[in-house]
């Protein structure tokens, strides 16, 4: 056999597992298409490929091939031909990629072919990226950055998902875990010399290290959940008194007619979602019922709910009927919201003075709102440019490294934790030392060095789950199960 296509083991890996199967899926889009790709990754690939008529001479480059069943002879497609042999390839293992006419009975015709062969299987979902990651190829941070840009939606999301994919986080968490790797190091070598004056030296400029390693990754800690809100999207939410036209604002915004729309006062009860890009943004529009005290059960649910989605927001629309602001003051209508939508806790606020076509001529809105009318369409630019100005703020700046995942997240947190337990211990020992009015910075305790060590470890522990260093196995389903089928 060809050792080439040897994976290299990991620990833990058993013997099966290094003879992998042949895998191949359609990687491009199910459905009619122009062209579609089927891809194969594994030792049978290369086999595969002869089987069906073409050829493993010359790497990496297209051939067009007449490709056959090898059952029956039958011709299954003219069709563009790459040859991948591992390492260098996606997978780095050999690759095969079929790029066939998109027709529905060629892409069947050339599965059913593919299954019949030797050694070939299906792919399941996220295999060819797991081997991918197997083989070394890329770490969690690039697979996670991998799936999120063929989620993107918008074009910020595929800047972060990009960043992501290219290594940005990857380098920032490699470059961590290796600076605790160092520290650990020392740690260990004071420990194993703890009699000797040496030990104190080894670990003396541990605590100036890790205290600008803690404050690095609480500083990326505290972004206001910026990368995580961009990967998930952005929730806005229309709040207003019943009538104030919040469900024609939604239709007007998202060019739809989503929201019924009504002169009945309380027409709106469920909330209704709708899904648009706002300057590259990804943002949930959610329409509410109009905020008033009702008898009326169901209306009452309708009035909590909408509190409740605003509470969540990321921000909220606030629209007040023009006509009702008549001349009054800023303070004064600030008041109005107030009075309207509760206290000030709770998302921003963009203040609308709505249906703007009925205040009388030679009207202005109040400072700091924004006149809107959904029947004339007069100011929604405006409210797509405060929105984006909004959730720019709200957004990660286009180059910087920012977490994207709740997964990270708890992983920086805990490893954060670690080197807190670490540095207090270190202060208090710090403190002993010169309380009996020892010059060293920092002397070992007997007993402290062993712990400190074991907080040490954790960090490092926390920050390798990140890159999949550690607890492999267990997280290894979780990233992978969210890619389609042919990733
Ligand atoms: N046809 C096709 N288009 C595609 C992909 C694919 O797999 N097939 N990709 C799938 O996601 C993306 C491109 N990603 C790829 C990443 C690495 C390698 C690769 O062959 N890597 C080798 C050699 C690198 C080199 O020569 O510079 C390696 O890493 O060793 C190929 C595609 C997007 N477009
Ligand atoms: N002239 C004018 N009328 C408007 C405007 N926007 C909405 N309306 C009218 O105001 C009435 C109420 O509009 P809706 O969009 O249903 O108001 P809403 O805030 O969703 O009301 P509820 O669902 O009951 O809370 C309808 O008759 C609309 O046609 C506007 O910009 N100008
Ligand atoms: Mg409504």
């Amino acid at each position: 056999m060809d050792q080439r296509q040897a994976a290299p083991v990991r620990p833990g890996q058993t013997e099966l597992e290094t003879a992998p199967d042949t895998i191949f899926a359609l990687s491009s889009g199910a459905g009619r298409a122009g062209v579609a790709v089927v891809r194969l990754s594994g030792p049978a690939a290369g086999d595969a490929l002869r089987a069906l008529g073409g050829r493993t001479d010359a790497p990496r480059l297209a051939r067009l091939v007449s490709l056959r069943d090898p059952a029956d002879g039958a011709p299954l497609d003219r069709a563009l031909v790459l040859w991948f042999p591992g390492p260098k390839s996606f997978t780095g293992e050999d690759v095969v990629e079929l790029h066939l006419h998109g027709g529905p009975a060629v892409v069947e015709g050339a599965l059913t072919a593919l299954a019949a062969l030797p050694g070939l299987r299906p792919a399941e979902a996220g295999e060819f990226s797991r081997r991918a990651f197997d083989h070394g190829k890329m770490d969690f941070t690039h697979a996670e950055g991998l799936a999120d840009l063929i989620a993107a939606e918008t074009p910020a999301q595929r800047r972060q998902a990009l960043a992501q994919m290219d290594g940005c986080l990857s380098r920032l968490y490699e470059g961590w875990r290796a600076e605790l790797v160092r520290c650990l190091a020392h740690m260990e070598a004071a420990i194993d010399f703890a009699d000797e004056a040496d030990a104190a030296h080894a670990g003396a400029d541990l605590v100036p290290r890790l205290t600008a390693l803690r404050d690095a990754m609480a500083a990326h800690l505290a972004d206001s959940r910026r990368g995580e809100r961009l990967r998930d999207g952005f929730t806005v939410v229309l709040l207003g008194a019943p009538n104030a036209g919040k469900s024609s604002l939604l239709n007007a915004l998202s060019r739809s007619d989503a929201a019924i729309v009504s002169e009945i006062a309380g027409t709106t009860r469920d909330m209704v979602r709708v899904r648009m890009n706002i300057a590259g943004f990804p943002v949930t529009l959610v329409d509410t019922a109009g905020l008033r005290e009702s008898d009326d059960v169901i209306e009452r649910e309708g009035v909590r709910r909408a509190r409740a989605a605003a509470a969540a927001a990321d921000l909220a629309l606030v629209l007040v009927p023009a006509d009702t602001l008549g001349d009054i003051s800023e303070t004064e209508a600030d008041a109005r919201v107030a009075a309207l939508v509760g206290a000030t806790d709770g998302p921003a606020r963009v203040r609308l003075a709505s249906k703007a076509d009925l205040a009388a001529a030679g009207w202005g809105p109040p400072t700091g709102w924004l006149a809107v009318s959904a029947a004339t369409g007069a100011g929604l630019d405006g409210v797509s440019e405060r929105l984006a100005d909004a959730l720019g703020a709200a957004a990660p700046p286009a180059q910087g490294t920012v977490l994207t995942r709740a997964r990270h997240r708890r992983a920086v947190e805990d490893s954060l934790a670690a080197l807190d337990r670490f540095l207090a211990v270190a202060a208090a020992a710090g403190d002993g030392a010169r309380d009996g009015g020892g010059d060293d910075p920092w002397t070992p305790v007997d007993g402290d060095l062993v712990l400190q060590a074991e907080d040490l470890r954790l960090a490092v522990r926390g920050i390798g789950r990140i890159l999949g260093r550690v607890d492999v196995e267990e997280l290894l389903d979780v990233v992978f199960a969210d890619f389609c089928i042919g990733k």
